[in-house]
């Protein structure tokens, strides 16, 4: 270890910081900012948006005015120094910025990433103002302006301090529900029809409604839990018979959660279909091994009534999917589980009280939207690579994906600009991959920065042995975390390293509140909505409009089926006859599906070359609606 170390720290700055080296600031006579001749020979534009050398160039280069709402000058003005090589100035920048929190036992060590002072004293008005509006969020402003909405999930795990006593009173009800449910299942008390107690919990649900119980079931359920837990998040046909069949005859004592806070989330939707499907198939009551969380009279809300399941719990207005994971949403899944909740809970408080200081080198939080908007210039320029070094904590990068992407990612910032903001994130486990994609951060493309989720405890305790001399499995996982933060540094790679002693529900909790109050923060920074999702309803919609298609196709199809003898049609027919000539490679793609799919439609010719295919119904359906 101590040679790779040092063998690192005797590397010289790439090229990249060398160019970068030469802007020394923004205002400075010597820039070349006042010079426009030179701006294309420097990594950093006129407008402030950085451009990297045979990299992506400048995030589609924000117009000006983007640029000087969000900011970008300090980020130029500050991008100019290389990372600290001297490994005495390194060790004092560890120390002085090491933070700690002593009852969670979470340690944020932002020494790998290279802002200066300058940078931190320009931001601070930025930063303060960033406190001021998570103050007035967690006071109820209507932090979510498109969708008006208050934005609480906050109070979820610190229910006084919700703005009103009806929301303290909601949030406080449904989580005793919520223990008081899951305690029941557990002991047999509320039990399916046929069997003595549930054993498995089968949760449908996407997006929000999926990620945190899936990262919290992975990093938390004991080997044994009271409850087995598995998924259905797509409206893959083929995934969702995988799980069904993976239950077998446990679909008898399965508890079946379908989470969706809109309650109208057609995966989700279909998901719930093709359960109850199965459970009639099985000769089982769906109703009585049901459970909804929903919003108060959702589609899903009135289904779950109308049909008598078993349960309902609240998902609030003022929380949104990805924020989610601490309302019922999360909860109800862990504690069936077995998972202590209460300490998820105390977790992401105790983390809530710490990001409230507005001191900023006190404030975790804080310190991350810092690093992103030094890292990534304000304009997500690079990348998050998330490495957790720890098995259970596999799903936290994806987890993480949702919550910082279809936060920060967005077109128009609050005074509509477009800015087309974001912070792309990925990642997996290391070391695993170590063996996968390590060698590009390291060598390759130098377009990310990456945290490091380090956690000290590597067994639980009395079991550990050494497979070498004075070695175990989790020195050497240890090792190449520590080789790995080392190496990508020594190749002017920063990194954040987030350190927690345990996984435990604590630091779980602790977790997901750091990374949703350095989201809001780092919105705050770059001035945009974090708490809604305009673009996903792009898709949406384009998705509801090919179905359409697909019916006015099938429309157009039994017609020309139906008559003696049948009319087979070319595509070009059936583009005209639906009135829609401009589709006619979504229909062709239509028929492709449906041809692969066993749908009664005969198409002859050959895929390849769709000029030549025809297309008729293997029956005709008099009087079939298709809508
Ligand atoms: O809980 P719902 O309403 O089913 O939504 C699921 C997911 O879909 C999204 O709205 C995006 O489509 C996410 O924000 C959300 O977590």
């Amino acid at each position: 270890m101590a040679s790779s170390i040092s063998a690192g720290l005797s590397l010289k700055l790439g090229p990249q910081r060398r160019l970068a080296g030469k802007v020394l600031h923004s205002s400075s006579s010597h820039s070349p900012f006042h010079n426009p001749s030179l701006v294309s020979s420097y990594p950093f534009s006129a407008t402030g948006a950085i451009h990297f050398r045979g990299q992506r160039a400048a995030r589609d280069a924000p117009p000006p005015t983007a640029i000087s709402n969000s900011g970008n000058d300090v980020a130029v003005a500050s991008k100019a120094v290389g990372l600290e090589k001297d490994p005495r100035e390194l060790w004092k920048r560890y120390v002085d910025w090491l933070y700690q929190h002593k009852e969670l036992g979470l340690y944020l060590d932002v020494s790998r990433v290279g802002f200066t002072d300058e940078f931190l004293q320009e931001m601070e008005p930025r930063l303060q103002k960033a406190f001021k509006d998570m103050e007035e969020l967690e006071k109820g402003a209507i932090a979510n302006p498109d969708e008006s909405r208050m934005v609480g999930h906050y109070w979820l795990r610190n229910p006084k301090l919700a703005p009103k006593a009806v929301l303290t009173q909601q949030i406080e009800t449904t989580l005793d529900k919520i223990s008081e449910f899951a305690a029941h299942v557990i002991s047999g008390k509320i039990r399916p029809p046929l069997k003595d107690r549930f054993t498995q919990i089968l949760s449908i649900g996407i997006g929000g409604s999926a990620l945190g119980p899936q990262f919290v079931a992975e990093a938390l359920a004991p080997d044994n839990p009271p409850l087995k837990i598995r998924f259905i998040d797509n409206t893959d046909p083929a995934g969702i018979d995988h799980q069904i069949a993976q239950l077998g005859n446990e679909l008898a004592s399965t508890l079946v959660i379908v989470v969706s806070k809109s309650g109208g989330t057609p995966e989700t939707r279909n998901g719930l279909l093709e359960v109850q499907k199965a459970f009639r198939e099985a000769g089982l009551e769906f109703s009585k091994q049901g459970v909804a969380i929903t919003q108060d009279n959702s589609l899903l809300d009135n289904t779950a009534r109308i049909e008598g399941w078993i349960a309902r719990f609240p998902m609030f207005d003022w929380v949104g999917g990805r924020t989610s994971e601490m309302s019922a949403v999360g909860l109800l899944a862990a504690a069936l589980q077995g998972i202590n909740i209460k300490e998820m809970l105390a977790g992401a408080a105790m983390m809530d009280e710490a990001n409230r200081t507005k001191i900023v080198k006190n404030n975790p939080a804080a310190l991350l939207a810092l690093c992103w908007y030094w890292a990534t210039g304000g304009v997500g320029s690079k990348d998050m690579v998330v490495l957790p070094y720890k098995d259970s904590l596999l799903l936290f990068s994806r987890y993480l994906q949702q919550l910082v992407m279809e936060s920060l990612g967005k077109e128009f910032d609050l005074d509509g600009n477009r800015v087309n903001q974001g912070l792309t994130v990925y990642g997996n486990k290391g070391s695993t991959d170590q063996h996968a994609y390590i060698q590009q951060l390291r060598d390759g493309v130098h377009n990310f920065f990456a945290t490091f989720i380090e956690v000290l405890r590597d067994r639980p305790p009395g079991h550990d042995w050494e497979l070498e001399p004075g070695v175990t499995s989790g020195d050497y996982l240890f090792g190449f975390l520590q080789g790995t933060r080392s190496a990508l540094y020594a190749n002017d790679r920063e990194s954040i390293t987030v350190t927690v002693e345990e996984v435990t529900p604590k630091s779980v909790g602790a977790l997901v509140a750091l990374y949703e109050r350095a989201v809001g923060i780092y919105a705050s920074l770059v001035n945009i909505n974090a708490y809604h999702q305009p673009g996903v309803e792009a898709g949406k919609k384009a998705a509801i409009e090919v179905l359409a298609l697909q019916k006015r196709v099938l429309a157009v199809l039994n017609e020309a089926s139906c008559k003696d003898p049948v009319e087979p049609l070319t595509l070009e027919e059936i583009a005209d006859r639906c009135h829609s000539p401009n589709d006619i490679e979504m229909i062709y793609k239509i028929i492709a599906h449906m041809a692969a799919n066993d749908r009664a439609l005969i198409a002859e010719g050959s895929c390849g070359s769709p000029r030549s295919v025809k297309v008729y119904l293997g029956e005709c359906n008099v009087g079939e609606m298709y809508d």
